[in-house]
């Protein structure tokens, strides 16, 4: 394998500039594209060639990906620091085909789950679930961080156009402005809480439901809360606890890391939203992108070949970042979600053996959606000394087809992105200005679609999924566990009764002891 490393990183001193690229093969984009019905992924645009793809292609066949990929889906305990298996592929297994933990088919309880969330939301919509008063729910907060948030939210903004049931807010921040925010302009005996926690022992989220209760409580009176709450967690016996009744409380499966949750109960509000027709369409395309992953040769896989472009640029031309720039205004969440997805997935520094990696790992990834960021932060893009390759999102159609003028405008924008990227302009095309020269041989790679249906964002979500997954078992780290947000958690419980206190005691350090003084001080601010 070490030879495979060795002759990319040479291949790679060998590979012409992107310009060279293009100037000498016409058919470069048919040959560095791959797709799946109207998902076009257009990597053309990056610097591998015929011989870096096919050294990459043997470097994943080297790493075990197809064995590994294999073992997940079939239900075995990849997720070893935790002895867990990796199933959300599971949860949007429409096909039913049996899937097996430890010996049992998890399926039917998948299906009961499903088919007890689907009616609960149905009913929700129907105006048939009510409030305290007999009246409807207009609005729903969802009460979670992490992967109890990220992935609702982005979604439910993504379908914007497909909302037909309660409007649906989001609640994750501890800091009490989030949840004061939220409430001030709904009305509580028209207002449905989902607390979302996977744990259900989740500081922030506890605190900002116990808060919502609150709220519940001094408006409408404690017996409201029944008829206020449902709950959606893998520790049932929790909820209880709170006062939410056994039929509102959904559960899911310790196979389900946070972050690839939003296939779950923890789509409860996506559900609640666009309704459970349109809810099975979005895991119906997730599910397509799983078979997809498990059967296309890996030369036309998309998320292999998504990975593939990853470890280009990450290992061998050692970028550090990545850049996901949604031209999509209803993706506004996608890079934050991606930021979990990926860089608590991947932001790892021992194998799974526990042997520290001797290749770098999960780069940084950010982004906004174009053509915003084209006015903010895209001159680093083009003339900062860091090169960031980018990835492009861009829909064929909008859901506003009165405003194709808008929709061109998108496309034209996001094509002349990465076409200025890959060609830069020279010193002679500048006139001899240095200020206008745009060095260029920037990469990027581009997923077109025909429009950001919910079957579409299921088989983009799961394509990102699995190209996390790739990345990962190059490397051969896991990419299921998250030890790395344990220690602050572990802090921030033993700074609590200090900051409270207002008196840090002799094991804290000067920044912090000084910082507690300093913030715990009586407000004296004019
Ligand atoms: O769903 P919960 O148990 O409340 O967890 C919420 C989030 O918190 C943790 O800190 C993890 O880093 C995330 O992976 C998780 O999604």
């Amino acid at each position: 394998m070490d030879k495979l490393w060795t002759e990319l990183a040479a291949a790679q001193q060998a590979t012409p500039s992107l310009r060279a690229l293009f100037a000498q093969n016409p058919d470069r984009f048919a040959e560095f594209s791959a797709g799946l019905d109207d998902l076009l992924l257009d990597y053309s645009k990056t610097g591998l060639t015929e011989t870096t793809r096919a050294l990459l292609l043997q470097l994943a066949e080297a790493t075990e990906v197809a064995q590994k990929r294999d073992a997940m889906f079939a239900g075995e305990k990849i997720n070893t620091t935790e002895n867990r298996a990796v199933l959300h592929t599971a949860l949007r297994n429409i096909a039913n085909t049996p899937v097996y933990v430890d010996g049992a088919d998890v399926m039917p309880e998948v299906n009961k789950t499903f088919d007890a969330l689907f009616k609960f939301a149905q009913a929700v919509r129907a105006g048939e679930i009510t409030a305290a008063d007999g009246g409807a729910f207009s609005d729903v907060i969802n009460i979670g961080i992490g992967g109890s948030d990220l992935g609702p939210a982005m979604v439910t903004g993504a379908l914007a156009p497909y909302h037909d049931g309660p409007r649906v807010h989001f609640v994750s921040n501890v800091d009490g402005a989030h949840l004061a925010d939220t409430i001030r302009p709904l009305d509580p005996a028209r207002t449905l809480i989902i607390v979302a926690s996977k744990t259900f022992t989740t500081i922030e989220t506890m605190t900002n439901a116990h808060s919502a209760r609150q709220w519940i409580v001094e408006a409408l009176g404690e017996q409201a809360v029944a008829r206020h709450f449902a709950a959606v967690s893998t520790a049932l016996d929790k909820g209880a606890v709170f006062g939410i009744l056994p039929e509102r409380t959904f559960g899911f499966w310790d196979w389900v890391g946070g972050r690839y949750s939003i296939w779950s109960a923890i789509g409860l509000p996506v559900m609640l939203a666009i309704g459970p027709e349109n809810f099975r369409e979005f895991l119906t395309g997730a599910h397509e992108m799983d078979q997809h992953f498990r059967t296309a040769p890996f030369a036309n896989n998309l998320p292999v070949l998504l990975a593939l472009t990853g470890i280009w640029h990450r290992n061998i031309c050692g970028h550090a970042a990545r850049a996901v720039l949604p031209y999509d205004q209803r993706l506004a969440r996608f890079p934050a979600y991606l930021q979990q997805l990926d860089m608590e997935s991947n932001g790892k520094r021992v194998r799974k053996d526990g042997s520290a990696v001797t290749q770098a790992t999960g780069p940084l990834v950010w982004g906004e959606p174009g053509t915003n960021g084209q006015h903010a932060f895209y001159q680093l893009l083009h003339q900062g000394t860091a090169v960031i390759p980018c990835e492009f999102l861009i829909a064929a159609q909008g859901h506003e087809p009165a405003m194709r003028e808008h929709h061109n405008l998108l496309i034209a924008n996001c094509l002349a992105q990465t076409r200025a990227l890959m060609l830069g302009r020279t010193l002679e095309e500048a006139h001899g200005n240095p200020h206008r020269v745009f060095p260029g041989n920037r990469p990027s790679v581009t997923i077109a679609y025909n429009k950001l249906t919910p079957r579409t964002l299921g088989r983009l979500i799961a394509l990102y999924e699995h190209r996390v997954f790739v990345e990962a078992a190059i490397w051969g780290i896991n990419a299921f566990d998250q030890w790395g947000v344990e220690l602050g958690k572990e802090l921030a419980t033993g700074l609590l009764p200090i900051v409270a206190s207002g008196r840090p005691d002799q094991s804290a350090d000067s920044s912090t002891a000084g910082l507690v003084l300093h913030l715990t001080k009586k407000d004296t601010a004019p």
